[in-house]
Protein backbone atom coordinates (compact mmCIF):
# COMPACT_ATOMS: atom_id res chain seq x y z
CA UNK A 1 0.00 0.00 0.00
CA UNK A 2 1.48 3.23 -0.77
CA UNK A 3 1.85 5.96 1.82
CA UNK A 4 2.00 9.05 -0.35
CA UNK A 5 -0.16 11.66 0.90
CA UNK A 6 0.22 12.55 4.13
CA UNK A 7 -1.42 15.35 6.28
CA UNK A 8 -0.15 16.71 9.66
CA UNK A 9 -3.55 17.65 11.92
CA UNK A 10 -2.03 20.54 13.98
CA UNK A 11 -4.69 21.79 16.61
CA UNK A 12 -4.52 25.45 17.66
CA UNK A 13 -5.52 27.79 20.79
CA UNK A 14 -3.60 30.71 21.38
CA UNK A 15 -0.33 29.88 19.29
CA UNK A 16 -0.12 33.08 17.08
CA UNK A 17 3.77 33.29 18.13
CA UNK A 18 4.57 29.33 17.75
CA UNK A 19 2.42 28.43 14.55
CA UNK A 20 4.36 30.05 11.45
CA UNK A 21 7.42 29.06 12.85
CA UNK A 22 6.29 25.92 13.04
CA UNK A 23 4.32 25.56 9.55
CA UNK A 24 7.62 26.62 7.98
CA UNK A 25 9.40 24.16 9.73
CA UNK A 26 7.39 21.34 8.54
CA UNK A 27 7.17 22.15 5.09
CA UNK A 28 11.03 22.88 5.08
CA UNK A 29 11.84 19.58 6.38
CA UNK A 30 8.72 17.70 5.33
CA UNK A 31 8.32 19.61 1.48
CA UNK A 32 5.35 16.82 0.15
CA UNK A 33 3.55 16.93 3.26
CA UNK A 34 0.37 18.72 3.76
CA UNK A 35 -0.65 20.68 6.98
CA UNK A 36 -3.63 20.92 8.65
CA UNK A 37 -4.67 23.53 10.99
CA UNK A 38 -7.78 22.90 13.49
CA UNK A 39 -8.06 26.72 15.45
CA UNK A 40 -10.92 26.73 17.77
CA UNK A 41 -11.42 30.55 17.61
CA UNK A 42 -7.96 31.95 19.01
CA UNK A 43 -8.72 35.10 20.45
CA UNK A 44 -5.05 35.84 19.75
CA UNK A 45 -5.63 35.76 16.05
CA UNK A 46 -4.09 32.48 15.45
CA UNK A 47 -6.85 31.67 12.86
CA UNK A 48 -6.31 34.53 11.19
CA UNK A 49 -2.58 33.86 10.76
CA UNK A 50 -3.35 30.76 9.81
CA UNK A 51 -5.77 31.49 7.21
CA UNK A 52 -2.45 33.81 5.71
CA UNK A 53 -0.22 30.69 5.92
CA UNK A 54 -2.75 29.23 3.56
CA UNK A 55 -3.38 31.97 1.11
CA UNK A 56 0.44 31.62 0.47
CA UNK A 57 0.96 28.03 0.35
CA UNK A 58 -1.35 25.15 -1.78
CA UNK A 59 -0.52 22.39 1.09
CA UNK A 60 -1.69 24.01 4.39
CA UNK A 61 -5.49 24.17 5.13
CA UNK A 62 -7.63 25.48 8.16
CA UNK A 63 -10.71 24.28 10.18
CA UNK A 64 -12.23 27.01 12.22
CA UNK A 65 -14.18 26.07 14.99
CA UNK A 66 -16.62 28.44 16.47
CA UNK A 67 -14.81 28.26 20.43
CA UNK A 68 -12.57 25.94 22.74
CA UNK A 69 -13.95 22.87 22.84
CA UNK A 70 -11.09 20.55 23.69
CA UNK A 71 -7.98 19.03 22.21
CA UNK A 72 -10.02 15.45 21.54
CA UNK A 73 -12.57 17.23 19.62
CA UNK A 74 -10.30 19.02 17.54
CA UNK A 75 -8.53 16.22 16.64
CA UNK A 76 -11.68 14.63 15.11
CA UNK A 77 -12.69 17.25 13.43
CA UNK A 78 -9.05 16.90 11.81
CA UNK A 79 -9.08 13.19 10.91
CA UNK A 80 -12.92 13.45 9.79
CA UNK A 81 -11.88 16.00 7.11
CA UNK A 82 -8.27 14.15 6.37
CA UNK A 83 -10.48 10.82 5.63
CA UNK A 84 -12.84 12.99 3.22
CA UNK A 85 -10.07 14.31 1.80
CA UNK A 86 -8.31 10.86 1.11
CA UNK A 87 -5.35 10.92 2.67
CA UNK A 88 -2.98 7.94 3.40
CA UNK A 89 -1.37 8.73 6.25
CA UNK A 90 -2.82 11.32 9.49
CA UNK A 91 -0.12 12.66 11.80
CA UNK A 92 -0.61 14.56 15.09
CA UNK A 93 1.51 17.24 16.13
CA UNK A 94 1.51 20.18 18.87
CA UNK A 95 1.58 23.76 17.15
CA UNK A 96 4.12 25.14 20.34
CA UNK A 97 7.80 23.37 18.35
CA UNK A 98 7.85 20.97 21.28
CA UNK A 99 7.37 18.08 18.68
CA UNK A 100 9.98 18.66 16.19
CA UNK A 101 8.78 18.95 12.76
CA UNK A 102 12.76 17.31 11.85
CA UNK A 103 11.46 14.65 13.42
CA UNK A 104 8.32 13.31 11.45
CA UNK A 105 10.39 11.40 8.89
CA UNK A 106 11.31 9.18 11.65
CA UNK A 107 7.62 8.44 12.23
CA UNK A 108 6.68 7.70 8.96
CA UNK A 109 9.45 5.37 8.00
CA UNK A 110 8.26 3.71 10.96
CA UNK A 111 4.86 2.99 9.51
CA UNK A 112 6.33 0.63 7.37
CA UNK A 113 6.18 -1.86 9.64
CA UNK A 114 3.17 -0.64 11.83
CA UNK A 115 -0.44 0.67 11.91
CA UNK A 116 0.16 3.70 14.58
CA UNK A 117 3.48 4.94 15.27
CA UNK A 118 4.08 6.86 18.77
CA UNK A 119 7.11 9.87 18.58
CA UNK A 120 7.63 8.59 22.48
CA UNK A 121 9.96 10.45 25.17
CA UNK A 122 9.54 7.17 27.15
CA UNK A 123 11.24 4.96 25.24
CA UNK A 124 15.36 4.59 24.86
CA UNK A 125 16.92 7.75 23.38
CA UNK A 126 13.65 9.67 23.98
CA UNK A 127 14.08 12.19 25.89
CA UNK A 128 12.32 15.34 27.25
CA UNK A 129 14.03 18.95 27.30
CA UNK A 130 13.22 21.69 29.84
CA UNK A 131 9.89 20.70 31.70
CA UNK A 132 9.07 21.37 34.76
CA UNK A 133 9.86 18.22 37.84
CA UNK A 134 5.90 18.50 38.15
CA UNK A 135 5.16 18.14 34.78
CA UNK A 136 8.04 15.01 34.34
CA UNK A 137 6.40 13.60 37.11
CA UNK A 138 2.72 13.73 35.82
CA UNK A 139 3.64 11.98 32.71
CA UNK A 140 5.76 9.32 33.95
CA UNK A 141 3.60 8.53 36.72
CA UNK A 142 0.05 8.84 34.49
CA UNK A 143 1.68 6.53 31.87
CA UNK A 144 2.41 4.07 34.56
CA UNK A 145 -1.12 3.99 35.94
CA UNK A 146 -2.06 3.69 32.08
CA UNK A 147 -0.25 0.58 31.70
CA UNK A 148 -1.10 -1.04 34.76
CA UNK A 149 -4.33 0.05 34.09
CA UNK A 150 -5.00 -1.54 31.21
CA UNK A 151 -2.49 -3.97 30.50
CA UNK A 152 -1.37 -2.05 26.97
CA UNK A 153 2.61 -2.37 26.84
CA UNK A 154 2.72 1.49 25.76
CA UNK A 155 5.52 3.62 27.22
CA UNK A 156 4.16 7.15 26.03
CA UNK A 157 0.05 6.33 25.43
CA UNK A 158 -0.07 9.79 26.71
CA UNK A 159 2.35 11.44 23.66
CA UNK A 160 0.45 13.48 21.19
CA UNK A 161 3.19 12.70 18.27
CA UNK A 162 1.93 10.60 16.17
CA UNK A 163 1.13 8.92 12.61
CA UNK A 164 -1.85 6.68 11.84
CA UNK A 165 -2.32 4.76 8.65
CA UNK A 166 -5.74 5.92 7.57
CA UNK A 167 -7.03 2.68 7.92
CA UNK A 168 -6.83 3.06 11.66
CA UNK A 169 -8.91 5.92 12.24
CA UNK A 170 -11.39 4.96 9.34
CA UNK A 171 -12.10 1.55 10.87
CA UNK A 172 -12.96 3.58 14.16
CA UNK A 173 -16.36 5.05 15.21
CA UNK A 174 -14.77 8.46 15.06
CA UNK A 175 -18.07 10.00 16.25
CA UNK A 176 -18.68 7.81 19.42
CA UNK A 177 -15.16 8.95 20.73
CA UNK A 178 -16.09 11.29 23.63
CA UNK A 179 -12.42 12.07 25.54
CA UNK A 180 -12.07 15.49 24.87
CA UNK A 181 -8.77 16.43 26.83
CA UNK A 182 -5.50 14.92 26.62
CA UNK A 183 -6.84 11.69 27.30
CA UNK A 184 -8.24 11.42 23.77
CA UNK A 185 -4.54 10.04 23.58
CA UNK A 186 -4.52 7.02 25.35
CA UNK A 187 -8.14 6.63 23.98
CA UNK A 188 -6.80 6.41 20.58
CA UNK A 189 -3.83 4.64 20.95
CA UNK A 190 -6.08 1.67 23.27
CA UNK A 191 -8.95 1.44 20.79
CA UNK A 192 -6.20 0.99 18.33
CA UNK A 193 -4.41 -1.96 20.44
CA UNK A 194 -7.33 -3.86 21.35
CA UNK A 195 -8.62 -3.92 17.86
CA UNK A 196 -5.56 -5.85 16.92
CA UNK A 197 -3.51 -2.77 14.94
CA UNK A 198 0.42 -3.05 14.95
CA UNK A 199 1.18 0.31 17.14
CA UNK A 200 4.72 0.68 17.92
CA UNK A 201 6.94 4.00 20.04
CA UNK A 202 9.95 5.60 18.23
CA UNK A 203 11.66 7.80 20.24
CA UNK A 204 11.99 11.65 19.75
CA UNK A 205 12.89 14.53 21.59
CA UNK A 206 9.94 16.61 23.65
CA UNK A 207 11.14 20.49 23.79
CA UNK A 208 9.24 22.37 26.28
CA UNK A 209 7.55 25.20 24.14
CA UNK A 210 9.40 28.95 24.65
CA UNK A 211 5.91 31.16 23.56
CA UNK A 212 2.70 30.82 24.73
CA UNK A 213 1.15 28.68 27.63
CA UNK A 214 0.24 25.19 27.99
CA UNK A 215 -3.22 24.47 27.96
CA UNK A 216 -3.39 21.77 30.90
CA UNK A 217 -5.41 22.13 33.51
CA UNK A 218 -6.49 20.26 36.45
CA UNK A 219 -10.23 19.57 34.76
CA UNK A 220 -7.90 17.97 32.04
CA UNK A 221 -5.64 15.02 34.29
CA UNK A 222 -9.20 14.29 36.36
CA UNK A 223 -10.47 13.85 32.92
CA UNK A 224 -7.66 11.28 32.02
CA UNK A 225 -7.68 9.22 35.69
CA UNK A 226 -11.26 8.80 35.28
CA UNK A 227 -11.52 7.55 32.07
CA UNK A 228 -8.93 5.31 32.42
CA UNK A 229 -10.58 3.87 35.24
CA UNK A 230 -13.92 3.26 33.62
CA UNK A 231 -12.41 1.63 30.84
CA UNK A 232 -10.05 -0.25 32.68
CA UNK A 233 -13.44 -1.54 34.82
CA UNK A 234 -15.52 -2.13 31.89
CA UNK A 235 -13.33 -3.53 29.55
CA UNK A 236 -11.97 -6.90 29.39
CA UNK A 237 -7.83 -6.50 29.58
CA UNK A 238 -7.25 -9.34 26.72
CA UNK A 239 -6.03 -8.43 23.51
CA UNK A 240 -7.59 -9.83 20.43
CA UNK A 241 -5.68 -11.57 17.80
CA UNK A 242 -3.24 -9.22 16.29
CA UNK A 243 -4.57 -8.33 13.02
CA UNK A 244 -2.91 -10.03 9.67
CA UNK A 245 -0.81 -7.00 8.16
CA UNK A 246 -3.54 -6.30 6.37
CA UNK A 247 -2.39 -2.88 4.90
CA UNK A 248 -0.72 -4.54 2.88
CA UNK A 249 -0.89 -4.59 -1.04
CA UNK A 250 -2.92 -7.07 -1.66
CA UNK A 251 -5.75 -6.16 1.41
CA UNK A 252 -7.92 -9.35 2.40
CA UNK A 253 -11.51 -8.44 3.26
CA UNK A 254 -11.96 -8.09 6.80
CA UNK A 255 -13.80 -10.30 9.29
CA UNK A 256 -16.57 -9.38 11.66
CA UNK A 257 -14.38 -9.04 15.43
CA UNK A 258 -14.45 -12.17 17.68
CA UNK A 259 -14.50 -9.62 20.52
CA UNK A 260 -17.04 -9.83 23.19
CA UNK A 261 -17.19 -6.51 24.15
CA UNK A 262 -17.78 -4.96 20.93
CA UNK A 263 -21.27 -4.90 19.83
CA UNK A 264 -23.24 -5.75 16.97
CA UNK A 265 -23.49 -3.07 14.43
CA UNK A 266 -20.45 -1.45 15.48
CA UNK A 267 -17.99 -1.32 12.86
CA UNK A 268 -15.80 -4.30 14.00
CA UNK A 269 -18.45 -6.58 13.38
CA UNK A 270 -19.58 -5.56 10.37
CA UNK A 271 -17.61 -7.22 7.37
CA UNK A 272 -16.39 -4.79 4.53
CA UNK A 273 -13.48 -4.78 1.97
CA UNK A 274 -10.61 -2.55 2.13
CA UNK A 275 -10.87 0.29 0.77
CA UNK A 276 -14.56 -0.14 -0.23
N1 LIG B 1 -8.08 23.58 18.66
C1 LIG B 1 -7.68 23.35 19.94
N2 LIG B 1 -6.38 23.16 20.21
C2 LIG B 1 -6.02 22.95 21.50
C3 LIG B 1 -6.93 22.91 22.56
N3 LIG B 1 -6.24 22.66 23.71
C4 LIG B 1 -4.95 22.55 23.36
N4 LIG B 1 -4.81 22.74 22.02
C5 LIG B 1 -3.59 22.66 21.23
O1 LIG B 1 -3.07 21.37 21.40
C6 LIG B 1 -1.65 21.39 21.38
C7 LIG B 1 -1.12 20.79 22.70
O2 LIG B 1 -1.51 21.61 23.78
P1 LIG B 1 -0.46 22.08 24.91
O3 LIG B 1 -1.24 22.74 25.97
O4 LIG B 1 0.70 22.77 24.32
O5 LIG B 1 0.01 20.65 25.42
P2 LIG B 1 1.16 20.32 26.43
O6 LIG B 1 0.80 20.80 27.76
O7 LIG B 1 2.49 20.67 25.86
O8 LIG B 1 0.91 18.74 26.38
C8 LIG B 1 1.75 17.79 25.77
O9 LIG B 1 1.63 16.67 26.58
C9 LIG B 1 0.35 16.06 26.58
C10 LIG B 1 0.36 14.96 27.61
O10 LIG B 1 1.45 14.14 27.42
C11 LIG B 1 0.07 15.52 25.22
O11 LIG B 1 -1.16 14.82 25.22
C12 LIG B 1 0.02 16.69 24.29
O12 LIG B 1 -0.19 16.26 22.96
C13 LIG B 1 1.36 17.42 24.36
O13 LIG B 1 2.35 16.63 23.77
C14 LIG B 1 -1.25 22.86 21.17
O14 LIG B 1 -1.00 23.06 19.79
C15 LIG B 1 -2.50 23.62 21.63
O15 LIG B 1 -2.64 24.90 21.04
C16 LIG B 1 -8.33 23.12 22.25
O16 LIG B 1 -9.21 23.11 23.11
N5 LIG B 1 -8.64 23.32 20.93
Amino acid sequence: MDLHRVVVCVPTYNERDNLPDTARRLRAANPTVDLLVIDDASPDGTGKIADELADNDDHIHVLHRDGKAGLGTAYIAGFTWALDHGYDVIVEMDADGSHQPEQLPRLLAALAHADLVIGSRWVPGGEVRNWPRTRLLLSRGGNIYVRAALGMPLRDATAGYRAYRADVLRDRDLTGVSSQGYCFQVDLAWQAWRAGYRVTEVPITFVERERGTSKMSNAIVAEAFWRVAWWAATTRRRRPTPRTPHLAANPTPRQPTTDPDVPAGHPDNVTTSRGA
